[in-house]
Parts: structure tokens; C-alpha cells; sequence
């Protein structure tokens, strides 16, 4: 299969405007891609813009950003026909869905409404996105590509993550569906499953985490956001289904690929019986230390006044 090119393509980055979505976005201008970028914060779409310009290698390259909530299946919609009008309403030529949020916690203090919103924040945030330009693509007859962003917990589950990792699981089982049944139209489907990311998103997190999984995750430095969309973005270009880009995925990946398709049958084989053995290793250190946080965790919910009603 020939590599993936972005030069002169149209591609859309949703969560453009921060993090993993806007490393992305540098790295499809510096290929000579027409680029749009979806996030609601105006202020922080025009010092993405900013960036952007400063790296557009060609006059002719169509640089834009449009504020946007993609939580709805309007404001998803609304945002995809915006960024279609500079390129005469064509859907664009790739989607790459990195917008999302997480906010860990403990389930029992989770409420519905909690919950319901973060699959709002998680999932539908990205699965709007692809509805409309799923529609877009079949009635244009145009061919295209989408990406999805999941997670390391779309892989596993991990304490504190509840109202996160089911939403990012689904991912996975929107875009393994989606690569089955939108090849019906010429359209790629690709989900990434990045690791812990340096971003703006990360820091904001941690603030609220819960201390336990602060700890299970301090020896985690995580990737920068450049060197995790470079990581991607050679993902997409080898047409990979399931793209991970740090050596802790790529186990899971591989542990977890099912019926998906193969990145390397021969490495993926490996990675997979590597995994077989570290990584119920790692789950039983990390269970025994989950255990051993329960005296401090009821102090923490006497302390929250979860006894009280
Ligand atoms: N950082 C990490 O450790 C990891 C992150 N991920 C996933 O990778 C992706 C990128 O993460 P990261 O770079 O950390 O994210 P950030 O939180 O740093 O940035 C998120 C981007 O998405 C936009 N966004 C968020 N919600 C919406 C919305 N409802 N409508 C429109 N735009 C929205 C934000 O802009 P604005 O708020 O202005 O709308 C911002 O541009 C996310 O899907 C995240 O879940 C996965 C694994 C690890
Ligand atoms: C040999 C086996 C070793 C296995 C080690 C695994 C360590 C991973 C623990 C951290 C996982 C949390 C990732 C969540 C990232 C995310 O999606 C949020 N930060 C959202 O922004």
C-alpha cells in the first residue's frame, strides 16, 4: 500500500488548538496540507493560527480555525460544513479527532450527571465528528480518511479513570466498526492510542486526580506532544489500524488486537507475548498497592463527608 501524503490535502484537526491536536496541525502545514483546526476557546484558536502561519511552507496552503463545541451532533456538524465553505463544501480529505477531556475520579463519587457528561467530553466529542463526515463522505461520493484518538485506558482500565476509559473503549469499537464498514466508501479508518502526554490537558487533570493513581502513574513521564503526533501521524501514513507510538501501548495493542489488523504479524507477535508476561506483572504490583491505599482512602472520604447522608 503507498504511504499516506498529506501535501495539498484538506485536513481537519479537532482539539487544534492545544496538545497532541496542535503538534498534529504543525506537522500537517510543515507537509504542505491545507489545515483547519475545531476547539472552543477563540483566544487560544488564534495563538494556534499564530504557530501555524509561521510554518506554512506554501502561500496557497488554506490555514483556518473555527470555534465550535463538538459535544452536540449540531456543533459537530456545524463546525465540518464551516471548514468545507474555503474548499468549495468538499468534506475534507482526513479527519483527525483529537479533541477530549478527561476528569479522574472515584466512581462512587461520580454522579449521573457526571457521568453522562463525560461520555459527552470523551466519546461523542470525537463519534459526532465522524457521523457528519461519514454522511458527507457517502453522499459526496468522495473518498477520506478518519482518525480517532483513544488512550492507553482504551486499552486496560486503571483506578480513577471510570468515567474516561469506558468512552475511550468505545472509541475502539466505533473505529473497528467504522474501518469495517466505511470501506464502503473509500474512507480509512485509524484509531491512536497515545500514552501520557505533556499537554496543557494533562496538567489540568492532575490537579483533581485521585493521589493513588497520581502514584501509580509518577514513574511516567510521558511523551511530549510532538514526538506523540510524529508518532501518529507515521501511523496514518502506514495505514496502521491501531497506532501506538511508545513501547507500554504497543504491548497493550498487541495483547488486545482481537480481529484487528496486524501493524507487522511478525513484531506484533512479539510484542504480544512481551505483553502476555509484564503486563499482569506490572497489574499485580499495581492491585497490591490499590489495596494498601484503603485505610488512607477511607480517611479521605471521612474526610469529603461521604458518611454523612
Ligand atoms: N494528555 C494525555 O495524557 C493523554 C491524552 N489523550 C487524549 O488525547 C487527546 C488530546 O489530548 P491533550 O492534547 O492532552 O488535550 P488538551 O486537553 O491539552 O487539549 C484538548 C483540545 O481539545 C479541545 N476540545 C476539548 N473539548 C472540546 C469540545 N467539546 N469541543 C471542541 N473542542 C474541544 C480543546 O480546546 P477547547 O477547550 O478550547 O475547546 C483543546 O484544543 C484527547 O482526546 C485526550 O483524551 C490520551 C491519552 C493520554
Ligand atoms: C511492563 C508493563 C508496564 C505497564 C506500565 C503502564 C503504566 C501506565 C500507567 C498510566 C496509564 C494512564 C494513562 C492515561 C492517559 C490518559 O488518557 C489521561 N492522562 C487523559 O488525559
Amino acid at each position: 500500500m503507498p504511504r499516506w501524503n498529506p501535501a495539498g490535502l484538506h485536513c481537519y484537526v479537532t482539539g487544534g488548538s492545544q496538545g497532541l491536536g496542535l503538534e498534529l496541525a504543525l506537522l500537517l502545514v510543515k507537509e504542505r496540507a491545507h489545515v483547519s483546526i475545531v476547539a472552543r476557546d477563540q483566544s487560544k484558536l488564534d495563538a494556534a493560527i499564530r504557530q501555524l502561519e509561521d510554518v506554512r511552507v506554501d502561500e496557497s496552503q488554506i490555514i483556518r480555525a473555527y470555534s465550535f463545541s463538538l459535544n452536540t451532533a449540531e456543533g459537530a456538524e456545524a463546525a465540518l460544513t464551516a471548514a468545507s465553505v474555503p474548499h468549495e463544501g468538499r468534506v475534507p480529505d482526513a479527519l483527525f479527532l483529537c479533541a477530549g477531556s478527561a476528569r479522574p475520579g472515584f466512581f462512587v463519587e461520580e454522579t449521573p450527571a457526571g457521568l453522562q457528561s463525560a461520555f459527552d467530553n470523551v466519546y461523542w466529542v470525537q463519534a459526532w465528528s465522524a457521523l457528519t463526515a461519514a454522511k458527507t463522505y457517502a453522499k459526496q461520493r468522495a473518498k477520506g480518511k478518519i482518525v480517532f484518538v483513544s488512550s492507553t485506558v482504551g486499552l486496560m482500565g486503571l483506578i480513577g479513570y471510570s468515567s474516561y476509559a469506558p468512552a475511550k473503549h468505545a472509541l475502539r469499537g466505533l473505529a473497528d466498526t467504522l474501518r469495517s464498514e466505511l470501506s464502503l466508501y473509500g474512507v480509512d479508518v485509524q484509531i491512536f492510542f497515545p500514552p501520557t502526554m505533556q499537554s496543557p490537558g494533562y496538567e489540568n487533570e492532575n490537579k483533581t486526580k485521585p493521589k493513588i493513581t497520581l502514584k501509580i502513574e509518577e514513574d511516567d513521564k510521558g511523551l511530549s506532544c510532538a514526538v506523540a503526533a510524529r508518532g501518529m501521524l507515521e501511523g496514518v501514513k502506514q495505514g496502521q489500524a491501531h497506532i501506538t507510538a511508545d513501547f507500554i501501548n504497543t504491548l497493550l495493542r498487541a495483547t488486545m488486537r482481537g480481529a484487528a489488523p496486524y501493524n507487522n504479524i511478525v513484531l506484533d507477535t512479539i510484542y504480544a507475548c512481551i505483553g502476555n508476561i509484564a503486563l499482569p506483572d506490572w497489574r499485580r504490583g499495581v492491585d497490591k498497592l490499590i489495596v494498601k491505599h484503603r485505610k488512607e482512602h477511607e480517611e479521605y472520604l471521612q474526610q469529603k463527608g461521604f458518611w454523612n447522608d
